[in-house]
């Protein structure tokens, strides 16, 4: 494995380099400790402050990067409570600290367990709860706060998520339909960190698009950091695969693959990484359609990319999936010419739509059910 990554690198020239040298920040760990609790005075009854806590609250804007670079260390430590005394019976409590981070950001525990999903403005959490004051019930002798290491993982929330390998256009398509402006260059890894746009409609609605780095075969397994990049799929409600119609080749030491072997890849490496992706809603975009022979390519493997059972027994070994996409649509289009760029933006919106519809369908199903249990056997029957 580690040899295939190595080749990789080395027929990958310096774009591939800059892309595994990225330092999009989207992880961070941290050392938090709550206050110590003030000691307490047994003479008088007098019940030490309680320590104060560290915690985080999402905000928009915060990014990993600026908080890491805004701490003087990362270790995050709240202030003590006061001890009691003759003066102050209860003692002061400890200030806390409270830390910004970005809308989107898990918090997990040293034994990787999540503590909490911050994925709303102003969402918070406890990372390290204060010590008790001294008290009756601890022999009057503060106790110290929570001590724990956390690891900050960001994943994007967007409404959309743009899947594909490098080079397909993905970028010039978020350029076309969004508020963005990425990064567009004639070859692989160009974007190199995810990048959110948002496509305005005449009504006021917008949409949320996350431009994510191209996937390569094995992203799976995080070569070409594909961890990094597609735990941020997970958190769109609809992914939007782009191929190049001509298909596409990392490099001369890598085998061309034709578009609809490419879309097989990309089913396959989203299953290996997380077979529940697939269920998500995907729509599917052919681009490059303005090129010469493109149509051509188009109309041959049509029926076969509308139904991709049809040629998976052909479909080479190492990128066939077990569970085939299932696209709501296939769209041929030029991102670079903006051609059915205004159809791509109604069918994005018509997709979401259904998803919503769907998800509200289910919801409803799942209160039923619940209010169903709650009343039991002897209940009226809800329908
Ligand atoms: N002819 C043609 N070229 C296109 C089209 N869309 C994109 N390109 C070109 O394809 C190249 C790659 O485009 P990008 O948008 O950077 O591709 P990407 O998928 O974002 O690539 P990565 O960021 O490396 O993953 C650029 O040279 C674009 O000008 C298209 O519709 N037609
Ligand atoms: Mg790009």
């Amino acid at each position: 494995m580690v040899q295939v990554f190595k080749v990789l690198l080395k027929s990958t020239k310096s774009p591939a380099r800059a892309h595994f040298r990225s330092n999009f920040l989207d992880t961070l760990r941290l050392t938090v400790r709550g206050g110590h609790g003030g000691n307490g005075l047994p003479r008088y009854g007098g019940v030490g402050g309680q320590g104060g806590a560290v915690y985080f609250v999402a905000k928009e804007g915060v990014t990993l990067r600026k908080l890491a670079q805004g701490l003087k260390e990362k270790r995050i430590v709240a202030s003590s409570g006061e001890d009691s005394s003759k003066l102050a019976i209860f003692g002061r409590r400890g200030a806390d600290q409270r830390i910004e981070v970005p809308v989107g950001v898990q918090v997990y525990d040293e034994r990787q367990q999540l503590m909490a999903d911050l994925n709303e403005e102003d969402a918070t959490c406890i990372a390290a709860g204060g010590g008790t004051g001294g008290c009756t019930g601890n022999n009057f002798i503060g106790r110290p706060g929570d001590n724990r290491t956390v690891n900050l993982d960001l994943k994007l929330i967007a409404d959309v998520g743009l899947v594909g390998f490098p080079n397909a256009g993905k970028s010039t398509l978020l350029k076309a339909i969004s508020n963005a402006k990425p990064k567009i260059a004639a070859y692989p890894f160009t974007t190199i960190r995810p990048q959110i746009g948002t496509i305005e409609y005449s009504d006021l609605r917008s949409i949320s698009v996350a431009d994510l780095p191209g996937l390569i075969e094995g992203a799976h397994a995080n070569f070409g950091m594909g961890h990094k990049f597609l735990k941020h799929i997970e958190r769109t409600r609809l992914l939007l695969f782009m191929v190049d119609i001509f298909g596409f080749q990392l490099s001369p030491r890598h085998p061309h693959r034709d578009c609809l072997t490419n879309i097989y890849a990309l089913n396959k490496e989203l299953e290996l990484y997380d077979p529940t992706l697939l269920e998500k809603p995907c729509v599917l975009l052919l681009n490059k359609m303005d090129k010469d022979g493109a149509s051509d390519i188009f109309t041959r493997l049509k029926p076969n990319i509308k139904d991709l059972e049809s040629r998976l027994a052909e479909c080479p070994e190492e990128v066939r999936p077990s569970r085939v996409l299932k696209f709501k649509y296939i769209l041929p289009i030029s991102a670079k010419n903006s051609a059915r760029i205004t159809q791509v933006k109604k069918q994005l919106r018509e997709s979401l739509d259904e998803v919503a519809a769907e998800q509200f369908v289910a919801d409803g199903q799942q209160i039923k059910e619940k209010l169903q249990q709650r009343v039991g056997v002897i209940g009226p029957k809800i329908t």
